[in-house]
């Protein structure tokens, strides 16, 4: 018999609701019956379901962007934040000496996985990374690969061709690099950084209780949260945070993936002189007590305040501030100039829209509703996502896809017992704040909604981290250094687009798509 995880596990990656766009044409409506409960990402347009002229101009002008670079390769515009990046180095060399990039210069590896528009590949650039001194390095990539002809067919062009432009203008290290866009005749493919860590969907499912600890949890929101700042900062609404989309870079540290549901609009950004820092309730703050029975030597942890075993599990992520009983304290002129520092605030809170996107178990009220939303559903999806990593669950899932989304929009926020008679708390009362805080069913009255990811920052449950030195931070777990799998384990890839597939089982050159 399958465990509720199991077949929560299981229905991952099946089971589809998805229809239109932005755009306030509709495209199409699919519903897969079988599955009463999903966590495959929703893209429902809630209006009438006729195709329409607008529509079709647009998807033929995405059809031209996608063909405009075929069979050159376009390498994505130059990312100063890969400048030491041996993949970038790599792709940059092939791509001089051979004038562009095509899918001849891949080897295909192992499928990685699939979504709605296209399939990912592990894909090893061919002939480079052979180094005399240090041997064997091959340059792996994540490739992902849609058809053309399915994405016209099924009108997912325009949505690829917004993943496309996106992923080309991202330029951060818990965000996607794209190396490259290959357009060849039958297929899209893009080419970017390959994690080898998985999700932290899967991630979740391996930690003591199918949860992390709270200082794992603390780790990655903080992560997620500056990819966040960074993407709305951008004018990017993301509308899709779940752990299967943080995926696990092969130090540790995150990656955001699949901007096919993000809202691309425009950010004014300001710089504002705070009034006041959101102080936390004292009875959040970690005391001289527990910050001493939480600390280890030498990895400047602030300890959370639960006391529950799962909160101190190890290792303890590096990447707090030292704070001791015997620090010196701030003085007064510092405390209140750090108060009165100006403040970014890039949230994009003037844009709207009414399409029905997202995964249900993560679906803001606002969008069940269908009065319009902005940019705050990120900051519900993060609520969401803190109390998944926490609980082992979201809090509104209900017994299929129509309760889930009647329990957003009526029930209230509720925090299971702990299963640990010990603990009188968990999570942490600033976690619990924190969550509520994002949880509130009133987009405007919800945390960040209007001050974005700075008013985020200063709550008391990210209180001592080390935003500036998150990247040099060591991480809860490190992945296992990636072993391709043996030739007469690779699996065939079945053709359902009648292109042709290659697999070639006898030599260890993978197989090859044309
Ligand atoms: N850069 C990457 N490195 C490693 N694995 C990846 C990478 N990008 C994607 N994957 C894997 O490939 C799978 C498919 O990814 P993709 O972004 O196409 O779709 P999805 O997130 O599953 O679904 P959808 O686009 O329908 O929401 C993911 O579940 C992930 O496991």
């Amino acid at each position: 018999m399958l465990s509720e995880q199991d077949e929560h596990l299981q229905s991952r990656h099946a089971g589809m609701v998805r229809a239109s766009s932005d755009f306030s044409e509709p495209m199409y409506y699919e519903i897969d019956p079988l599955r009463s409960q999903s966590r495959s990402s929703t893209e429902l347009n809630t209006s009438s379901c006729s195709r329409s002229s607008s529509f079709d101009t647009r998807a033929c002008s995405a059809m031209a962007g996608m063909g405009a670079a075929i069979g050159g390769g376009v390498a994505a515009s130059s990312k100063p934040h890969k400048a030491q990046d041996g993949a970038w180095e790599a792709m940059k060399k092939a791509k001089e000496r051979d004038g562009g990039l095509t899918l001849g210069h891949f080897k295909f590896v192992q499928r990685l996985g699939s979504g709605d528009i296209g399939s990912v590949y592990l894909a090893e650039l061919k002939g480079e990374g052979t180094d005399v001194v240090a041997g064997s390095n091959p340059m792996y990539y994540a490739m992902k690969v849609m058809d053309k002809r399915a994405l016209a067919t099924r009108n997912k062009l325009l949505r690829a061709q917004t993943e496309w432009e996106i992923l080309e203008a991202l330029d951060h290290p818990f965000l996607p690099t794209l190396y490259a866009h290959l357009d060849e005749r039958h297929f899209s493919c893009l080419v970017m950084e390959f994690c080898p860590g998985g999700d932290l969907h899967v991630l979740r499912q391996r930690q003591p209780g199918k949860r992390f600890c709270e200082n794992a949890v603390r780790f990655y929101a903080a992560e997620v949260l500056l990819a966040l700042e960074y993407l709305h900062m951008m004018g990017i609404v993301y509308r899709d945070l779940k752990p299967e989309n943080v995926l696990v870079r092969d130090d540790g540290h995150i990656m955001l993936s699949d901007f096919d549901l993000s809202l691309k609009c425009s950010v004014n950004p300001v710089l504002s002189r705070l009034a006041s820092v959101r102080q936390p309730p004292s009875s959040c703050l970690p005391s001289a007590g527990a910050s001493a029975n939480c600390e280890l030597p030498g990895l400047g942890c602030v300890a959370p305040c639960s006391v529950h075993p799962i909160a101190s599990c190890l290792p303890v992520p590096r990447f707090f501030h030292l704070h001791t009983p015997t620090s010196k304290p701030k003085s007064a002129p510092l405390r209140s100039a750090r108060r009165t520092l100006p403040e970014l605030i890039a949230e994009p809170t003037s844009v709207r829209s009414m399409s029905f996107v997202g995964t249900h178990e993560y679906l803001a009220p606002e969008i069940i509703i269908g009065d319009g939303h902005g940019s705050a559903v990120d900051w519900w999806t993060f609520g969401i996502f803190l109390f998944e990593l926490l609980h082992g669950r979201t809090p509104f899932r209900g017994p299929d896809n129509e309760a889930t989304l009647m329990n957003v929009v009526t029930q209230q926020l509720k925090f299971p017992a702990s299963d640990d008679p010990n603990v009188v708390e968990f999570p942490s009362p600033p976690a619990q704040e924190l969550i509520r805080g994002l949880l509130v069913k009133d987009p405007m009255k919800r945390l960040a909604a209007t001050r974005g990811a700075s008013e985020v920052k200063q709550h008391a449950f990210f209180q001592g981290v080390n935003w500036a030195l998150i990247r040099c931070a060591v991480p809860p777990e490190i992945p296992s250094p990636y072993m391709p799998p043996s030739p007469s384990k690779l699996q065939p890839i079945k053709n359902t687009h009648n292109h042709k597939w290659v697999t070639d089982h006898d030599s260890s050159e993978g197989f090859e798509l044309f």
